[in-house]
């Protein structure tokens, strides 16, 4: 089986080719998946397209919106691809797999209780050179956030078929602007209001979970410990929106909670190391650390951990939405060729700012922390989930 693409590109358009299994050329399936991918790419592109053209990101969005037949067509292709196309072995399938895993293995397999051990002695080494003694200091209790009896509480952003719902350890809250099963409920991320954290007990909290309705239009903070972004990120046109979700997500996290970030990619891992790079530090100025990074064949695989309630101070002037970009945000020829075959031409680099001068001398040491998959076994589920570490970061370290 063949899972690699010597096409490069950094899109869901690409993505949805097949992944598992080559089909021969103009079977009926073919044909079919053909048909499914372009109501997706059309979408993508229509929005990219308006994006360029109007500017104002929040118009648009709010058309995209009010276009029901349009969306309606999108959810019905994803949801077909995903029953019909997406074999069990095949790629598609196995993001869901990996954020159960990583889960798990954080949350229920002593992960995150070694990350925090980590931190802290990393806070005493700090310390003894500051010449600071914490030796005083009773270590921090058990974080509230740790799921004891109960289930994880899991929020899956764009959840479109509520991938999540079959698995028994989560209590899933699939949110979608529109879904394709009724599970799924109606609300716009961007457009989210957050609330007051809830002061209840773990059982109260599930209940209040369990009670919710469509539409969703607010929550409370810190309610969830996972938000998952699984192909949600690329629908967006603009940075400024990638932003604005990663934001909301830290909000909605209980400390130590994890993000889950899956964008497609079917290049190979060093490509876009600049860009991937680019996002960790974005996405950890919001009071995030990454502890896990895995590239499969079409796809990078993202695991971050809330490590502080507060944001950055400084989180405008470094340009930080800016850095949340994707190839398709410069490139223009994606739009008019739906990517039949072509090979996208990189990116020119986005406008730098000092810090990312610094990041670029680094850029070649980003990369995943587990084997690439994209090799030719097919199986890019083959391992378990290597145990957690954070790659120590020689810039963060510093600052
Ligand atoms: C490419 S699909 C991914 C579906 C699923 N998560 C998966 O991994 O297969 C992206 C989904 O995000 C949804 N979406 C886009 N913008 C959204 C928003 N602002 N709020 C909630 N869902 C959104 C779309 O409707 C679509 O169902």
């Amino acid at each position: 089986m063949d899972l690699t693409n010597n096409v490069e590109t950094g899109d869901i358009e690409k993505h949805l080719e097949p992944l598992s299994m080559p089909i021969p050329q103009d079977t009926p399936c073919k044909r079919e998946q053909e048909k499914l991918s372009g109501v997706v790419k059309n979408v993508h592109r229509k929005l990219r397209r308006k994006y360029k053209e109007v500017g104002d990101f929040e118009k648009i969005w709010r058309e995209h919106c009010e276009d029901e037949r349009t969306l309606s067509e999108y959810a019905l292709a994803m949801k077909n691809l995903a029953d019909h196309h997406w074999a069990n072995k095949c790629e598609g399938e196995g993001r869901i797999e990996w954020c159960r895993r990583v889960c798990q293995e954080y949350f229920l397999d002593g992960g995150m209780k070694r990350m925090l051990e980590k931190d802290e002695k990393n806070a005493r080494l700090a310390a003894v050179q500051a010449a600071v003694s914490l030796s005083a200091q009773p270590s921090a209790p058990l974080p509230s956030s740790v799921p004891h009896r109960g289930k994880m509480r899991l929020l899956d952003v764009g959840s479109c078929f509520n991938p999540f719902l079959e698995f028994d350890e989560f209590l899933t809250v699939g949110i979608d602007i529109v879904p394709a099963v009724e599970s799924v409920y109606k609300c716009d991320f961007l457009n989210l209001q957050l609330q007051q954290p809830l002061e209840l007990a773990g059982d109260a909290v599930e209940a209040f979970l369990r009670l919710l309705r469509s539409p969703i239009d607010a929550l409370p903070a810190q309610l969830f410990h996972v938000v998952v972004f699984s192909l949600l990120l690329s629908y967006f046109p603009s940075p400024y929106q990638r932003w604005i979700c990663c934001k909301k997500a830290h909000e909605l996290l209980a400390l130590h909670g994890l993000l889950l970030i899956i964008t497609p990619d079917s290049s190979h891992q060093n490509r876009h190391a600049l860009m991937m790079r680019s996002w960790r530090v974005a996405v950890e100025s919001l009071g995030f650390r990454r502890c896990k990074y895995v590239k499969f064949a079409h796809m990078h695989l993202l695991a971050f951990r809330k490590v502080s309630l507060a944001t950055s101070s400084d989180l405008v002037s470094q340009n930080y939405p800016e850095m949340l970009y994707i190839p398709q945000d410069f490139n223009a020829a994606t739009d008019e060729d739906d990517g039949g075959g072509e090979a996208e031409p990189p990116p020119p680099p986005p406008p730098r700012s000092e810090l990312e001068d610094d990041q670029l001398a680094w850029g070649f040491a980003e990369l995943p922390d587990a084997p690439c998959d994209s090799d030719s076994s097919g199986d890019s589920q083959s391992g378990s989930v290597p145990g957690f570490h954070e790659l120590e970061d020689p810039i963060l370290l510093q600052s």
